[in-house]
């Protein structure tokens, strides 16, 4: 049953409009990164403190980035069917979907989902490698390597299900779906954003030191070592300056999860 805007209590009304807001200035850092061509790619975010079911808001399908504002911007519930809030009736939410709404059904600590297909992250996608922790900067943001998820067909809940499958056993932020491209998760869509920004640049940075050689995994001890401190140390922590990367909760170190 699509929910009448006029029937939203008034702090989810601004909660949806704070979302749209967002969700929309976030989908511009995706070709200003050059992580996009055309419309590929999309970007969604949890809506904040909604009672009962759930609802994210993610970008129309197809539509140019340079079309894209927040009047555009779709709700959907976490089953991934669009909510009538006013928005156009003509505008369908994005193909992935479906893959966003699972990942919000199955990973509560998770508030922002991206998905691009950056040249070189796509690239270790294609050959279904993962991306091996040889960088500080990994170490920092992802925990370790950047695994692949399996391949799947776009349009139900194989995506989604290959992403969550992923990332249950691993530190990462980023999965790189198998000869498709990375999904990046966060406590918000800036996160995932970020993510989606550093998993390009370390896909990038890493395809061009094996250019060179091979570059030699960084010690597990190191790694964690890494990851604690830009997880919980880096960045300003005052209230007027918390990092809105910082994850909502710790997450378990490499050794718990596996
Ligand atoms: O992966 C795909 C299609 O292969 C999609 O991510 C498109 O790249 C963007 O689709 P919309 O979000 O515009 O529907």
């Amino acid at each position: 049953m699509p929910t009448n805007p006029h029937r939203l209590p008034d702090a989810l009304r601004a909660a949806v409009d704070a979302a749209k807001e967002k969700v929309a200035a976030l989908h511009a850092e995706l070709p200003r990164n050059e992580l996009v061509v055309w419309t590929a790619g999309n970007v969604s975010e949890r809506v904040a403190g909604t009672d009962g079911p759930g609802l994210f808001v993610i970008k129309p399908s197809g539509v140019s980035y340079d079309d894209l504002d927040a009047a555009s911007m779709v709700v959907c519930d976490l089953d991934g069917a669009k909510v009538d809030d006013g928005t156009p009736a003509h505008l369908q939410p994005s193909s992935d979907t479906a893959a966003h709404a699972y990942v919000y059904r199955h990973m509560p600590e998770i508030g922002g989902v991206v998905h691009t297909h950056s040249t070189y992250a796509t690239a270790w996608a294609a050959r279904s490698e993962p991306i091996p922790c040889v960088l500080t900067m990994m170490a920092d943001e992802f925990g370790g390597d950047i695994p692949v998820g399996p391949f799947a067909l776009i349009g139900d809940d194989s995506i989604g299900r290959g992403i969550v499958e992923t990332l249950s056993t691993t530190r990462s932020k980023a999965v790189l779906m198998a000869q498709h491209g990375p999904f990046t998760v966060g406590k918000d869509a800036r996160a995932a954003v970020k993510a989606a920004v550093m998993c390009e640049e370390v896909a990038r940075t890493v395809h061009v030191a094996r250019q060179l050689g091979d570059p030699a995994r960084i010690d597990q001890e190191h790694i964690d070592s890494l990851y604690e401190r830009y997880q919980n140390v880096y960045g300003q922590h005052g209230p007027e300056t918390a990092d809105a990367d910082k994850p909502a909760q710790k997450p378990a170190s490499t050794e718990e999860r596996t």
